[in-house]
């Protein structure tokens, strides 16, 4: 399981931000030539970013490259600069629709055919960030196999829906649950938006519990001082491992004595719940908190 819990935007026309990348700990950071690169600076961001993913060789931490919406004249020099410095994925913005994304996944297997590449080298992750996108989501999240994640922008998506968005979130409701249904049908992480005030971390924390809650995998941040709260909030406990482990064994007994379903300190242990046990341990696993051996013979039972 790749972890994508932490995906850091860091400005493209900001050498001084792009120098720490190495030091950040986030799971990816994504190089960012659209919103917070001005027009005048696009070209500038562009040969920064390059130059950048060139010399950052040894790298300890997934680069993706927001680039223009394709519907700017902007993205195709974005990925013609980008591409052979060989950033892991693209993240695209304004995914309103299947289209758009096949639109990249054709010109990402263009650039890998003249670079030598494997085709399906660069992964792709669309924002969903207008009712549009939301609506088509379900199709988004099937329009190509390069797809690691769906994600959403709520800013956008408030400025399009031309309402406010607030601290507590009941706006962002059933676009986030849409967009989480819509990556779990196709078996996709899916990242939540960037929460924008950097200074209120109490706040982070509960809206990162919250989404966390909803399903999401992971979320978009703006500044490095957010990146170890979201790790925190996304670590699975040492109760929710311990109890996790419980039922691991209490469904083993059960088996053991030839039944699907077995009580665990007054509570109903079945296929679901090892089911939901077994998604923390690999969490846990994957976090490199315990050595567990998770097979499917310990999730499912003998055949
Ligand atoms: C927010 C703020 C201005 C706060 O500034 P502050 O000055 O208060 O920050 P401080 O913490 O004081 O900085 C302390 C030290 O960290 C350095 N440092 C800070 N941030 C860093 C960083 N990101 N990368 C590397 N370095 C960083 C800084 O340079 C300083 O270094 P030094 O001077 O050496 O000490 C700043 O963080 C920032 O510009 N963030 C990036 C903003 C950005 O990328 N926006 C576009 C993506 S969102 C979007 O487009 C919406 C979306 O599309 C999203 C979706 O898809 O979800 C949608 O629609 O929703
Ligand atoms: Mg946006």
């Amino acid at each position: 399981m790749r972890l994508r819990r932490s995906l850091l935007y860091v400005p493209g026309n900001m050498p001084g931000m792009l120098q720490n990348i190495p030091v950040f700990e986030a799971d990816v950071v994504m190089i960012d030539l659209e919103d917070a690169v001005p027009l005048q600076e696009k070209d500038a961001a562009r040969l920064l970013a390059r130059n950048f993913l060139r010399s950052y060789t040894d790298r300890n931490k997934e680069m993706f490259v927001r680039i223009n919406g394709l519907d700017t004249p902007y993205a195709l020099d974005d990925l013609r600069e980008i591409l052979p410095a060989l950033p892991d994925g693209i993240r695209l913005p304004k995914a309103d629709n299947p289209e758009v994304v096949e639109k990249l996944d054709t010109l990402l297997t263009e650039q890998e055919e003249q670079l030598g590449l494997e085709i399906g080298h660069f992964k792709i992750i669309p924002s969903i960030e207008s009712a549009q996108g939301v609506l088509n989501s379900v199709a988004t999240a099937v329009s190509s196999p390069r797809l690691v994640a769906l994600a959403f922008g709520a800013e956008d998506f408030t400025a399009s829906m031309e309402i406010d968005r607030t601290k507590t979130g009941e706006e962002l409701f059933s676009a986030r649950t849409q967009i989480v249904w819509a990556a779990k049908a196709a078996g996709l992480q899916v990242i939540d938006t960037i929460f924008p005030d950097v200074n209120d971390m109490e706040a982070l924390r509960t809206e990162t519990a919250l989404i966390k809650r909803l399903g999401f995998t992971g979320k978009s941040l703006v500044n490095p001082r957010q990146i170890e709260i979201i790790h925190e909030v996304f670590r699975p406990s040492a109760k929710e491992i311990e109890h996790a482990l419980e039922v691991m064994d209490a469904i083993k007994r059960a088996r053991e004595m030839g039944t699907g379903v077995i009580s665990l300190k007054g509570r109903m242990v079945d296929a679901p719940v090892v089911t939901r046990a077994a998604r923390v341990l690999k969490t846990a696993i994957a976090f490199g908190m315990i050595d567990f051996e998770l097979t499917d013979e310990v999730i499912h039972g003998e055949k």
